[in-house]
């Protein structure tokens, strides 16, 4: 068999979501980034990269490069898709994760520059080929995609929480709350922006906002259309995210460790996707997991007949994760695709 030559990366945003692509991809033997484009210089970028991992001196900035021991990834100060000429570095996917650029013309802004296929890091805000979300609807995927978003870590988690336990249990409606780790895009101090909330102290409050994951879930799960309410908490914690649900089942005779044991069952059927925690974590000890799902079992409680709530944990290096799994994923439908 002929070894498959690696695939090719390119990165639009190169922040929290394009770090962590980017070093999943230095540790892997299959993925090469090749390209990088985002608004900030090549030496703060080189330096926050540096700042995070545990051994900062594989990443070596030369000139506008960023070179570690497998990839060189040039560097451009570039903050329009239009503007990122993504032939010249032949890319087999651009992975936009500036979170700015969630419209389809957006995406053929990439397309139009030379990338095969765009995929988003997050939810689009109009009709695209299709939304991946690995360890559910990935045989929908096919090789003749190019607009694709692989959902949201929450609205991930939320989807891989209703399929999982959607098999066993007849699920009349529920509703989720994310208590969500601030974002870059919150204020540190008070701060007038678009939102009122928002524009209160990311760093000393509780901040209620809306969330859509229940717009997509629909595309998703077409079954749960119209049939779960979203919303989040952003709270003073930088990293880990906890995911309660609250449940209206239809039948009364489940109970906390019937549920228990369908997330269990569902672990062991997608390793690395879905996990369960045993012990009585807390937010800080999810930092660092590639699951997308992290089932908390002593957090499963039943209120009255029929209502069941869990919790469940993520971070975002569990949807940096997802990400390339959707990269490969359709280097493979291309594989396949060519050998047909
Ligand atoms: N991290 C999370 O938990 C989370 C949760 C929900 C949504 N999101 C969304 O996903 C997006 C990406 O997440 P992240 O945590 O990596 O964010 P981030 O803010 O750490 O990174 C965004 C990166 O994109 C770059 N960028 C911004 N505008 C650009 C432009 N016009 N052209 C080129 N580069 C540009 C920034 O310089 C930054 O490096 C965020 O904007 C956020 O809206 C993130």
């Amino acid at each position: 068999m002929t070894q498959r030559r690696p695939i090719r990366v390119g990165i639009m945003g190169f922040g929290q979501t394009g770090r962590q692509i980017y070093q999943l991809a230095a540790a892997s033997d299959d993925l090469e980034v090749v390209a990088i484009a985002d608004i900030g210089k090549p030496e703060i970028l080189h330096y926050l990269l540096c700042s995070e991992g545990s051994d900062p001196e594989q990443h070596r900035l030369e000139g506008n490069f960023l070179v570690n021991h497998r990839f060189r990834a040039r560097l451009m100060e570039i903050d329009r898709p239009a503007e990122m000429p993504w032939d010249i570095f032949g890319v087999d996917m651009v992975i936009d994760s500036t979170g700015k650029y969630r419209d389809r013309r957006y995406m053929e802004d990439h397309l139009g520059n030379g990338t095969p296929r765009v995929l988003l890091r997050t939810l689009p805000t109009d009709g695209i080929d299709r939304i991946v979300i690995p360890g559910i609807n990935e045989q929908s995927a096919t090789a003749n995609d190019r607009m694709i978003s692989a959902g949201s870590a929450t609205t991930s988690a939320l989807a891989l929480l209703f399929d999982s336990l959607a098999g066993h249990f007849e699920i009349e409606c529920g509703s989720m709350t994310t208590v969500h780790a601030f974002t870059s895009d919150q204020a540190l101090q008070d701060y007038a922006g678009s939102d009122f909330r928002r524009s209160r102290s990311a760093a000393k409050n509780i901040i209620p906002n809306s969330h859509e994951a229940a717009l997509w879930l629909g595309n998703i799960l077409p079954q749960f259309d119209g049939k779960i309410l979203t919303s989040a908490l952003n709270v003073p914690v930088q990293e880990g995210c906890l995911l309660d649900v609250n449940l209206v089942l239809g039948d009364a005779s489940v109970d906390a460790d019937a549920v228990n044991e369908v997330m269990r069952a569902a672990a062991a059927a997608k390793p690395g996707i879905i996990g369960v925690a045993e012990d009585p974590i807390v937010s800080s000890d999810v930092i660092g997991s590639p699951l997308s799902l992290l089932f908390d079992a002593k957090g499963t409680i039943k209120a009255g007949n029929n209502t069941i709530k869990t919790l469940s944990w993520y971070e975002n290096l569990g949807h940096a994760s997802r990400l390339l799994d959707v990269v490969r994923l359709y280097a493979t439908l291309d594989a396949q695709k060519e050998a047909a």
